[in-house]
C-alpha cells in the first residue's frame, strides 16, 4: 500500500520505497561479496522481516537458503517487554553453517542479542546480523551488527513489515506513526 493512503495516521515519512530499493541492492551486493564461497542460511525473523527478506534474498546473486523464526517481545504494545519467546523455531539445523539473521529493526536490541546468542549456542559456524533499520538512541544492549540500512530517530515506526497491533505492515515505505493512533 502507498504511504499516501495513510497520510492522516503518520507524522513523517522516514524512508521511501525508492530509498529502500537502493539500500537493499547495496546490502545484497555486500553479502554476495562476503559470503561468495560459503554455505549461507538466511534466517528471517517473523513477521517484521518478511518484506526485507523477500527483497534482499532476491537481490542476492549467490545461492542461499532461507529459514524463519518467530520470536516476540512486543505483543500489541509499542515498548519491548524484554522477554523473548520463541513462537516458531527454525526447521534447519544451523550446526556448522554461516547464519545471517535478517531483521527489519533493531530497537532496544533485546530481541537480537538474545537471538544471536541462541544461534551461536546451536553451533553455527558464524552468526551475522543484517538489519534494515536501527534506532541508536533506543539501545538497551549492544548488538554486534554486521550491516545496517538506516539509522533512524527513536520514534515508533511502521511500514515495510513493521506493524502497530498487526496493522501497517504492507506499507511500501517506513513512516513515524502518529501518537494519536496508539494513545
Ligand atoms: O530491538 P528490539 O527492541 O528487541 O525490537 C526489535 C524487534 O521487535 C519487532 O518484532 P515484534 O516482536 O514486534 O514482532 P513482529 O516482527 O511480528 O512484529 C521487530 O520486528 C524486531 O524483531
Ligand atoms: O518502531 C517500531 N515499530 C514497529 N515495530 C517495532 N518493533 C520494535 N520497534 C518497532
Ligand atoms: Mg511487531
Amino acid at each position: 500500500m502507498d504511504l499516501s493512503k495513510v497520510s492522516d495516521q503518520i507524522t513523517k515519512v522516514l524512508v521511501t520505497e525508492e530509498q529502500i530499493n537502493e539500500k537493499v541492492a547495496e546490502l545484497a551486493a555486500e553479502l554476495d561479496k562476503k559470503y561468495a564461497d560459503k554455505d549461507v542460511l538466511l534466517v528471517g525473523v517473523l513477521k517484521g522481516a518478511v518484506m526485507f527478506m523477500a527483497d534482499l534474498s532476491r537481490a542476492m546473486q549467490i545461492p542461499v537458503q532461507m529459514d524463519w523464526m518467530a520470536v516476540s517481545s512486543y505483543g500489541s504494545g509499542t515498548v519491548s517487554s524484554g522477554v523473548v519467546r520463541i513462537l516458531k523455531d527454525l526447521d534447519a539445523d544451523v550446526l556448522g553453517r554461516h547464519v545471517v539473521i535478517v531483521e527489519d529493526i533493531i530497537d532496544s536490541g533485546l530481541t537480537l542479542s538474545w537471538l544471536v546468542g541462541n544461534l551461536e549456542a546451536r553451533g553455527a559456524a558464524s552468526v551475522e546480523v543484517v538489519a534494515l533499520l536501527r534506532k541508536p538512541a533506543a539501545a538497551k544492549v549492544e548488538v554486534n551488527v554486521g550491516l545496517v540500512g538506516f539509522d533512524i530517530p527513536n520514534e515508533f515506526v511502521v511500514g515495510y513489515g513493521l506493524d502497530y497491533a498487526e496493522r501497517y505492515r504492507t506499507l511500501k515505505g517506513v513512516a513515524v506513526l502518529s501518537p494519536a493512533v496508539y494513545s
